[in-house]
Order: C-alpha cells, then sequence, then structure tokens
C-alpha cells in the first residue's frame, strides 16, 4: 500500500491516490470527513480554518460503499482558492503583476529560501504552496483509509497532545482506549488532562497576543496488534523506523521517540526492559511497555506508543531577522497569516500518518487483494501467535 499527494495551500485542491487497499473492504466517505473535520480544529489555529470546510470527494476506487481494489482517489477542494484564482491559476500572467506579487522575504524556520535555492525559484511562493502544511489534509484522508481498514481488523489509533510550550499533561495509565478518545475530543487543545488543558490554552492566547508561535509534543497510541508485524530482517523493514520516518515527515516535526525513548539513556537495562509473562488465556505478555511496543523492529503486541515533537509555527507576526532575496537588504517583519500553535490538529495528523504506516505493514505480511481474506489470515494469525 502507498500513496502519493499533489496540490499547492492556494491551488484548487489537494489530491492523493492510495494504491493497495484490498477489494470488498466497506468505505464511505463519513469516516474520511470525520478525520479531517477533526484536524481542523484545536486552539490556535488561524483566520485559514475558518475558510476552510475539508470534505472529501472519492474520485475513484470505491463504488456502492465497497473498495474495488484498483487505486483510490480523494479530493480535498481548497475553498480558499477563490480568494487566489488571480495568484495561483495556471494560466501565465502579464510580468508587471507577477513582479508586484513576488514574494522575497523568506521566513526563518520554514521551507522558503532553501526551496528558492534548490529549485531556483525567485518567487518564493512556489516554494510556501507546496512545503505548507495545507498538505496534511490529504495525508490525513490516507490515512483515514488506512484507519477504517485497521479498525475492521480490531487495530485502533489515537492521537493527542501531552505538552504544549512546556505545560505537560498529568499521565493518565488508567484511562482506557475510549476514554482517551473520548477526553482528547471533547479537550479545545486535544489533551487529557483538563487543567493542562486550560493553561495550554492560556499559553497558546498568550503567544497570540505577544506575535509569537508555540510547539509542544503529541502521542500515538496503537491497540490490537498482534506481535510480529514489521521485521528485523532489513533496516527498511523494520515498523518502527517506518513510523518514526512518517511521524518526523510531517512540517514542523523534529524529533520522534517509542515508550519512554530518550528516557532510556538515563537508565538501567533492568529498569527499561520489559519483562515476559505468560497465560493459556491470554498468551505471551509484557510486565511493563518501555520500549512503546517494540523490539527488534516488530510489534510485541503490547500498544506502540510513540511521541512526536513540533517545532513553534515560523510565520511570526514579531519580527525575526530575514534578508530580501533581491535587494539583499535585512528586514525584520515577515507579516503573514498564519496559525500560532497546529499542535491539536497536528496530533491528528500523527495518528492519521501512523495508522498508514501500520496498515501497509500488515499488508506486505499477510497480501491479500480481497478484504474478507485478509481479515481471515490476521484472525488464524492471533490464534497462532496466543498458542505459541
Ligand atoms: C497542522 C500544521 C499547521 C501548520 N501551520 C503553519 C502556519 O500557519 N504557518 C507556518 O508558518 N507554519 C505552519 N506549519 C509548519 C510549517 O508547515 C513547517 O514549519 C514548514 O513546512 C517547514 O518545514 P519543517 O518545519 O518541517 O522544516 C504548520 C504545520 C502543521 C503540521
Ligand atoms: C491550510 C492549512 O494550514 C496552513 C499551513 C501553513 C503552513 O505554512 O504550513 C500556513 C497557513 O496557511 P495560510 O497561509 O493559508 O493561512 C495554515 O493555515 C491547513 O492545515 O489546512
Amino acid at each position: 500500500m502507498r500513496y502519493l499527494t499533489a496540490g499547492e495551500s492556494h491551488g484548487k485542491q489537494l489530491t492523493t491516490i492510495v494504491e493497495g487497499v484490498p477489494a470488498l473492504m466497506p468505505l464511505t466517505s463519513d469516516e474520511i470527513n470525520e478525520s479531517l473535520l477533526r484536524r481542523q480544529k484545536g486552539h490556535g489555529r488561524g483566520k485559514r480554518m475558518q475558510i476552510e470546510k475539508d470534505l472529501v470527494d472519492i474520485a475513484g476506487g470505491v463504488r456502492h460503499g465497497y473498495t474495488l481494489g484498483s487505486p483510490i482517489a480523494l479530493v480535498v477542494k481548497n475553498d480558499d482558492f477563490k480568494h487566489w484564482v488571480d495568484i495561483m491559476g495556471e494560466d501565465p500572467i502579464d510580468d508587471d503583476k507577477k513582479i508586484r506579487r513576488v514574494v522575497s522575504r523568506p521566513r526563518p524556520g520554514h521551507a522558503d529560501l532553501n526551496g528558492a535555492m534548490k529549485y531556483g525559484h525567485r518567487d518564493m511562493r512556489n516554494i510556501l504552496e507546496r512545503s505548507s502544511a495545507r498538505e496534511t489534509a490529504v495525508r490525513v484522508a490516507a490515512g483515514a483509509v488506512a484507519k477504517t481498514m485497521l479498525k475492521q481488523l480490531g487495530i485502533n489509533v489515537v492521537g493527542y497532545v501531552n505538552e504544549i510550550a512546556g505545560i505537560k499533561a498529568e499521565e493518565y495509565p488508567d484511562l482506557s482506549f475510549d476514554q482517551k478518545v473520548t477526553i482528547s475530543e471533547d479537550s479545545p487543545v486535544r489533551c487529557l488532562d483538563p487543567e493542562a488543558s486550560q493553561k495550554m490554552m492560556d499559553a497558546i492566547d498568550q503567544a497570540k497576543k505577544d506575535g509569537d508561535s508555540i510547539g509542544g509534543v503529541c502521542e500515538v497510541i496503537v491497540e490490537g496488534m498482534p506481535a510480529g508485524i514489521g521485521s528485523y530482517v532489513h533496516f527498511d523493514r523494520k515498523l518502527d523506523a517506518r513510523i518514526a520516518f512518517a511521524v518526523q515527515s510531517i512540517n514542523a516535526f523534529k524529533g520522534v521517540e517509542f515508550g519512554i525513548g530518550f528516557e532510556a539513556a538515563r537508565r538501567n537495562g533492568s529498569e527499561v526492559h520489559d519483562e515476559i509473562i505468560w497465560s493459556e488465556e491470554t498468551g505471551y505478555q509484557r510486565r511493563t511497555n518501555n520500549l512503546g511496543g517494540f523490539e527488534g523492529g516488530m510489534t510485541t503486541g503490547m500498544p506502540i506508543v510513540v511521541k512526536g515533537v513540533m517545532k513553534p509555527i515560523p510565520t511570526l507576526y514579531k519580527p525575526l531577522q530575514s534578508v530580501d532575496i533581491e535587494t539583499k537588504e535585512p528586514f525584520t517583519a515577515s507579516i503573514e497569516r498564519s496559525d500560532s500553535c497546529a499542535v491539536p490538529a497536528a496530533a491528528v495528523v500523527m495518528e492519521h500518518v501512523v495508522a498508514f504506516e501500520v496498515a501497509k505493514a500488515i499488508l506486505e505480511q499477510f497480501p491479500h487483494d480481497q478484504f474478507p481474506k485478509l481479515k481471515k489470515a490476521i484472525d488464524e494469525y492471533r490464534e497462532e501467535i496466543r498458542c505459541f
């Protein structure tokens, strides 16, 4: 299973083609739209999210509520395009108009300057349009297909926020998976700790007032994974490595950790490794889950627990020094419409990119063209594992 995306932030639409989804899997736009709407929510987003109402158009690969086994084409329109037709239209425009609209002031922290140098564009709009996290709308759409598949295989994925601007949520080990889903949905910052939620919102408001931006940490949990998904035999078949790649590839993400993550460097082995236990009913289990559900690039059967850190949004109302690439003069103001914090939205993106990698690994291990056969194969494998 794989996907590609196309489209610019203020262009007509974003498109993704998801290939390799088995035939005969129930899929409707409702599941995808639910994910898209969740991504749009969250305290701290800018004016753009008031313009957009992301809804998917399934343009291929699904008929009468079932996948066909052919590529699934998903389209999300940019409602903002109507305000950008002159700037983003594909027809050539005269030089006079072009010059007045050229973006020549790169924002520190965004892709503007490096992208312009790489592709030889003097107008950095040609960079920012595609480097924009608007693209994550269709990454979420593709991930929603994966999530729908996983759910029908008894595997559930949820993402929430652990930290914003240094304010950390209390850990709630006793919350069930469903409680995590419900509580994070109710929180305007997608956090499980109501007290921390309020403080996070205040910090976002303060950053906005100061013309600044803030980042944070998101966590994704995958429950219901059988042991042994992924492989140790080659570097690019390690599922934890693939998940790390997917998370790191989200705009503004600067690091990934599994389980206790970097804390492992400060503990002895006896305080890190998850002891193995066995019972007739459940088969093998672990006393703890410090390693976040992975050993040797394969799942252990414990929940996958992965965190990703998002840096603060680069576009700032508060001046940061940069250089105009036409005049080479320094300037200290970059006034583009922007989010002040997108960590809650990023948690939804992370949930979906992780879901995609997990679904992809499952399909590699149990290659089936027909979804009911895949489901049967997974059920048989679970039983084999339980009795191992
Ligand atoms: C959901 C989401 C929303 C974002 N919104 C903005 C934004 O409004 N303004 C901005 O400058 N960057 C925003 N970013 C971050 C930039 O897209 C990102 O910093 C940029 O593409 C450069 O890539 P890098 O930070 O991964 O190096 C957002 C990121 C995400 C995940
Ligand atoms: C459009 C989305 O996020 C955008 C990501 C983004 C960036 O630079 O990454 C910049 C902003 O876009 P604009 O300049 O149009 O206000 C965000 O709104 C979205 O998440 O759907």
